[in-house]
Formats: C-alpha cells, structure tokens, sequence
C-alpha cells in the first residue's frame, strides 16, 4: 500500500535519514518509535505525499509519488486518513462540522450527515457534537481527529503521537478505536514515544514495532 524504496530526506545540509525502506502490507499495523527530533513526523509525511524523498523512491497504492500530478496527489491523500499531531480544529465550527470537514471540502455533504452520528458515537464524542473545538479536552481533541481522518473511509490510518497530553485510561482508548479499525481490514501506522502503551497493545494486535534512531529504522526488539 504504501512502499518507502531506500529513502533520503533532510532539512538544509543536515541528512535526517538515508537509504530508508519500509513497506506497510494491507491490513498491517505498525508503530513507529525513536527519540525526539529523529524524525519520526518526516517520515509519515513522506508516507502521505507531504513530503517528497531527496533520493529513492516513495509509491503509494503502486504509484510513484513523485509522478502524482496535484489530482492524483488529492486523491490518493483521500485513502490515507490523518491524525496529525497537533489536532488542530477550526474554532468556529462545531466539533460535528469540523469532523465532517473532509467529506464537505468533497462536496459530499449528504453522506457527511449520514455518516456523522455513527461516527460520534464510535468515538464517543455524541454530546460535545454542537461544542466549539476550544472546548474539548485533549482527549476528546484527539478523538475527533481521529473521527476527522476515518470519515473518508481511508484504507490507511496514520497517527502521529495520537496518544501524547492524555492520561492512560483515555490512550487506551484511543487504541482500541485503532485496533478496532485494524479489525476492519484498516493499515495503521503509528508515531509515538509511548512504549508502555505499545507493550500493553501487543497482545490485542499483531504490530511491528520500528525504531528509528540515527538514520536508520530497525525492527525493535522482542525486549520492547
Ligand atoms: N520544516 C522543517 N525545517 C527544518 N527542520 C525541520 C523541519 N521539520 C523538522 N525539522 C527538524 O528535523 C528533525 C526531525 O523532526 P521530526 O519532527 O521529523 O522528528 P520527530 O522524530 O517526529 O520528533 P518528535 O518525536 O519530537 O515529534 C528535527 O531536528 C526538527 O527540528
């Protein structure tokens, strides 16, 4: 689904990583870790045609990202559902209004209403559906971005930090709603830095764990 063939990206003069390979398999789950500043959000992005590679070759869905023209770049961005790290919403829109966003910017208003309660209801976001953004916790925050980036059916979900400013009880939450999409036939790919989290998961989901730490990304350990 989406392929990363011997990679290259920096910023300025500095390399952040080389000769980078990752294939994630339909229905795959993968976590990405390493420390901070690593370079964990430049990959993801690389892995939704947000960022294109200095050298090797980035194919989403058997395209070469790099030949996409802006349509194809559009449409291939609809299969792969975002969670971006910052959740950033806008405020004077409705939490239900911001959620449907997607599907309203593609002039497809009516299944964003058919689809909406449903989707509250997954995420357990019913009752904050007529709230402001502003008003959410950041566990809620995280939810409806997450409710955000599946509205569109995505075939892939990716998540940067999905789990970061929430207490435990609402990370595990938030990844069973990933586990559960994982269930429907969804290929994840998660950023984060928390290891408690992916232990805790290990057993629900048959995950690979990659490690990405000076340049290079190695499968972790069964010690994680
Ligand atoms: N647009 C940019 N311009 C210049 N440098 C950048 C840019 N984006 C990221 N960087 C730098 O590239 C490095 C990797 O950043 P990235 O956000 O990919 O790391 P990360 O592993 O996701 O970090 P974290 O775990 O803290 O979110 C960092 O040193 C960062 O400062």
């Amino acid at each position: 689904m989406i392929e990363l063939d011997n990679v290259s990206y920096g910023y300025g003069d500095k390399l952040l990583f080389s000769g980078l390979s990752l294939a994630l398999e339909p229905g795959s789950f993968h976590f990405l870790t390493g420390p901070s500043g690593a370079g964990k959000t430049t990959l993801l992005r690389m892995c939704y045609a947000d960022l294109p590679a200095i050298s090797g070759q980035v194919r989403l869905f058997g395209r070469d990202a790099a030949a996409l023209d802006r349509d194809a770049v559009a449409m291939t961005r609809r299969r792969i559902g975002v969670v971006h790290q910052d959740c950033q919403f806008l405020d004077h829109l409705s939490v239900a209004e911001n959620i449907a966003l997607p599907l309203t910017v593609a002039d497809r208003v009516a299944e964003a209403a058919g689809n909406l309660p449903e989707l509250l209801s997954w995420v357990g976001l019913g009752p904050q559906a007529g709230q402001l953004p502003p008003s959410l916790s950041g566990g809620e925050r995280q939810r409806a971005a997450l409710a955000r980036a599946v509205i569109m059916a995505p075939d892939v979900i990716i998540a940067d930090e999905p789990t970061g400013n929430v207490d435990d009880d609402m990370s595990q939450r938030l990844l069973a709603l990933l586990v559960e999409l994982n269930k429907m036939g969804k290929t994840i790919l998660i950023a984060t830095h928390d290891l408690p989290m992916i232990r805790a998961l290990k057993a629900d989901v048959q995950a690979r764990v990659l490690r990405l730490k000076d340049g290079q990304l190695v499968q972790a350990g069964a010690a994680l």
